[in-house]
């Protein structure tokens, strides 16, 4: 099998690593010669990992022809750049390949899901299918090799297990799933709850609001993800309640480190001015916010987030508001 990474940033460099150490067939290809020549030259991705040494076998590219004759091509690349790349790629593919994607969130220009933007954008004579590979995985500790398990979600049983299949070993366990619609749509929203998990510890408080936040969060993104046809157990799962815990309670999060900075500041301002990473959850709160209410979806935890970051509501008072609405049953 001949895999292409696409994006040679923080996850595409750990999973193109795990391949490599799987003994696979595997390039990354980059936008960024600085991290394809770091990659090639001194086996490390500096940018994202320090001193960390990359499996010395690992190569990367910024020819983008490096696609031809792929077997199984996966996208490691910001939602934004799902559309565009996929446009790019597809004259180039020469044979129906398993597209595997990685990014968690929607198109920011369409509020599509990932997978529908990836079948509307490559032709079925270069597409066998999608698979999303999504759960609870900071790249930091995956390229250290520290032990994580995900999903392989697709509507083809064949190519999920094909994906679990190539990417497994002794430090990444891959389980298959076939709800593409719950998985993607935890794995999204799970984003913005790390974004009010970050500002509600950046506010100064502790484990009982911190548990209080995921548990509250996952009703919410259950009741999101069954509105459009996810099963409710896909949610305690690992693209669930798996993939939130990890989001909510780590210091890799950046979107848990946003929601610090913007707790702690009592601002989203500096937040705006500054910040260069891939923060996922600031695109996806506005689409679950215009999404949720144009469809009646009770989304609370979310709306605060998205005050707060598009209507200049502080921080303090998002809190309150959440915990003085009116009393009711849990379930
Ligand atoms: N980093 C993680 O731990 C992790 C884990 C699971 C999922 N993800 C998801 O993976 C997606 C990618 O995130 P990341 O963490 O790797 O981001 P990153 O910021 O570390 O790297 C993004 C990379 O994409 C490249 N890029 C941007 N546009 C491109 C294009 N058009 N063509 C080729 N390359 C392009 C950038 O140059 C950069 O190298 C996000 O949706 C994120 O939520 C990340
Ligand atoms: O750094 P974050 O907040 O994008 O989180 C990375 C992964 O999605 C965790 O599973």
């Amino acid at each position: 099998m001949k895999t292409v990474v696409i994006g040679s940033g923080s996850w595409g460099t750990a999973l193109a690593q795990t391949l490599a150490d799987n003994g696979q067939d595997v390039t990354i290809y980059g936008v960024n010669a600085a991290e394809v020549n770091d990659i090639n030259e001194n086996h490390k991705n500096s940018k994202y990992f320090a001193e960390t040494a990359l499996n010395p076998v690992l190569r990367a590219t910024t020819d983008l022809s490096v696609v031809k004759d792929a077997d199984v091509v996966v996208l490691a690349v910001p939602t934004i750049a799902i559309e565009p790349i996929c446009k790019e790629i597809d004259p180039l593919l020469t044979k129906k390949a398993i597209v595997v994607n990685v990014a968690k969130g929607f198109n920011p220009k369409t509020n599509e899901r990932l997978s529908d933007v990836i079948r509307r954008c490559i032709s079925p004579d270069h597409l066998s299918s999608v698979v999303s590979l999504i759960g609870p995985s900071h790249a930091e500790e995956v390229v250290i090799r520290q032990l994580t398990s995900i999903d392989a979600v697709s509507q083809n049983d064949a190519d999920a297990i094909a994906i679990q299949n190539l990417f497994s070993n002794k430090y990444l366990r891959i389980y298959t799933g076939n709800d593409e619609v719950g998985s993607e749509l935890g794995a999204a929203i799970k984003n913005v709850m790390a974004i009010a998990s970050g500002i509600l510890s950046g506010l100064g408080y502790g484990d009982n609001t911190r548990a209080a936040l995921i548990t509250r969060g996952l009703q919410e993104m259950i009741r999101y993800g069954t509105y459009f046809g996810g099963k409710e157990e896909t949610f305690i799962g690992l693209t669930g309640i798996g993939d939130l815990i990890v989001t909510c309670t780590s210091v890799h999060s950046r979107n848990f480190e946003a929601g610090h900075q913007i707790g702690s500041e009592n601002t989203v301002e500096n937040f705006f001015r500054d910040n260069t990473k891939t923060v996922e959850g600031v695109r996806t709160a506005k689409i679950v916010h215009e999404v949720a209410k144009e469809k009646g979806i009770d989304m609370p935890i979310c709306e605060e987030v998205y005050q707060i970051l598009y209507e200049g509501k502080e921080p303090k008072d998002c809190a309150n508001d959440l915990m003085i609405r009116k009393l009711k049953a849990e379930f």
